[in-house]
């Protein structure tokens, strides 16, 4: 009896040593002197964030880089998973500049079931092709007709505003849910060309279906239960995400299957002639676009410009509205800089509140420029950026192993003193290129990532964020109700969002 147990127990202990001598020794042996934490056979780091509230994690992991991090690299283990959090900016430049590394990190694959292959995850010569036939789509002459959109869905917001600003108290409101519903329907509307009215409409089912995605992206990230698919496929949350996916593709599919139709008709209004004539005609959307294009020689199936419009529906919608939400958040902090904004407003978009936004004055709007830069600087949209690394290579002399995920944070970096003087104070100033005595590395500032494979949607963004604020602007003085000394709590899940909803009170601006 006694032997048939030795047996086992070092037969067992015969594996694990195997296993390690196979996978791990030389992972460990490669990295022994990047910076890291305290760590614990098998858990590695795991156990410092175990029972932590998402708010923590940023807190605890910058902490781990300003104690442990040697020339601004950390390792975490997470068990078997070797993560390095990356801040050197010449390795920065490598990871991001070059299209070495392509292939996105293990944090993408909860977006998968709904973005399928979209840009955003895609890679290889997939991802090529596809960014080449995407590009266009935000040609200047796309974004110049998108700009209606952007005006009349903030008319819409202006209306909802209203309503709560007649009924705010001294708590005030959460003007982030308004955006939110404002930037969804942009989207919806320049990238499928329909519209889904979740401003008049927010209980329709797409936009419970898009809610339910949010939700289970952030347990996901944060639930250790959820995390691996065996385990998250039994649970009633992965139920409820395969429900909200039926919902939301078979209403990308339904419209895309509509669209096609629509233009196989003879003089349909969105056929444009030939490659340069995109966006000529009025109300082009990119699914338009993407139903015109060939990658070798074949169009795309139904299944192919899915997964790119649902890409656009995620990306195109929370990053903007939290972009939004902190621009809003800081001018109302910074009186001084809300004048200025206003007192830009007017003198590029005359006095009359009904005149409408136009790409040419938007493009005006200079100063709005650099607060929405020095926003996204302190409150990046997306807090984290993350590669896998496919082979074993180097970086700036530091062998990286297979497997690895490189985490760089526009957050971290966005907040380092060495990199920007003051770095919580919000001082838009700092980004005028003419005045500014501060230099700027690329790659310090990245709310928009860099090299090949940044935001496409970078000039939809900062339009439609200028768009929304500057009609917002235009009729109400923004105040913040809440404790302006204490930052906000902030957590870094796909999308930087708050702990607690910040609240906002409005005034009917005189002019
Ligand atoms: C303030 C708003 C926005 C911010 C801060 C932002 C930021 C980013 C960042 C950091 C990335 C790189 C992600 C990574 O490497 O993992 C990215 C990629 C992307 N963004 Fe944005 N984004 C914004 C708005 C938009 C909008 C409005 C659209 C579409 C209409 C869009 C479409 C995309 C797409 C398709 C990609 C993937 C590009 C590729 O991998 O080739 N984004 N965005």
């Amino acid at each position: 009896m006694f032997l048939v147990l030795g047996l086992i127990l070092a037969s067992a202990l015969f594996v694990g040593l195997l296993i390690y001598q196979l996978k791990f020794k030389h992972l460990i042996e490669v990295t022994r002197d990047f910076g890291s934490a305290p760590t614990l056979p098998v858990v590695g780091h795991g156990y410092h964030f175990v029972g932590k509230e998402p708010h923590e994690l940023i807190i605890k992991v910058r902490g781990f880089m300003e104690t442990y991090g040697k020339d601004y690299t950390l390792k975490v283990w997470l068990g078997p998973e070797l993560n390095l959090l990356m801040g050197n900016l010449k390795d920065v430049e490598v990871v991001l500049g070059t299209l070495r590394f392509n292939d996105k990190a293990g944090e993408y694959k909860a977006l998968e079931p709904w973005l399928k292959e979209g840009l955003l995850i895609s890679r290889g010569r997939k991802w090529h092709k596809r960014r080449k036939i995407i590009t266009p789509a935000f040609h200047f002459k796309i974004l110049y007709q998108f700009v209606d959109i952007f005006e009349r869905e903030s008319r819409v917001l202006l209306k909802n505003l209203e309503r709560e600003r007649e009924q705010q108290d001294q708590g005030g409101f959460n003007l982030y849910d308004w955006i939110n519903l404002c930037t969804m329907d942009t989207i919806c509307e320049t990238a499928m060309g329909v519209s889904i009215n979740a401003q008049t409409n927010k209980d329709s089912d797409y936009i419970r279906a898009v809610k339910t995605i949010s939700m289970v992206l952030h347990k996901r990230m944060f639930n250790i239960f959820y995390r691996f698919d065996l385990t998250y496929m039994l649970t009633p949350l992965a139920r409820a995400e395969r429900r909200a996916l039926k919902v939301l593709h078979s209403f990308t599919e339904k419209i895309i299957v509509q669209r096609r139709q629509e233009l196989l008709r003879p003089n349909s209004s969105t056929q444009s002639s030939d490659d340069t004539d995109v966006g000529a005609k009025r109300k082009m959307a990119f699914l338009d676009i993407l139903l015109q294009s060939k990658i070798d020689d074949k169009p795309l199936t139904n299944a192919d410009i899915r997964e790119e419009v649902d890409t656009f529906m995620f990306e195109g919608h929370d990053t903007t509205s939290s972009a939004i939400m902190f621009f809003f958040y800081n001018i109302a902090l910074y009186p001084e800089c809300q004048r200025k904004c206003v007192e830009e407003i007017i003198s590029v978009l005359g006095n009359d509140r009904e005149t409408p936004v136009t790409y040419d004055l938007l493009n005006n709007l200079h100063y709005m420029d650099l607060c929405i830069k020095e926003t996204l600087r302190m409150y990046p949209s997306v807090p984290l950026l993350g590669r896998k690394v496919v082979q074993e290579c180097e970086i700036n002399g530091k062998i990286i192993p297979a497997g690895t995920n490189i985490g760089i944070s526009p957050l971290l970096l966005g907040r380092r003193e060495d990199l920007f003087s003051e770095p919580n104070t919000f001082k838009p100033e700092r980004f005028d290129v003419v005045t500014s005595a501060e230099k700027l590395n690329p790659y310090a500032y990245i709310p928009f990532s860099a090299g090949p494979r940044n935001c496409i949607g970078q000039k939809f963004a900062v339009l439609e964020i200028k768009a929304i604020a500057a009609n917002v602007l235009r009729h109400y003085e923004v105040e913040f109700v809440g404790n302006a000394e204490e930052p906000p709590v902030l957590i870094a899940e796909l999308i930087l969002r708050t702990k607690d909803p910040l609240m906002f009170k409005l005034k009917q601006r005189m002019l």
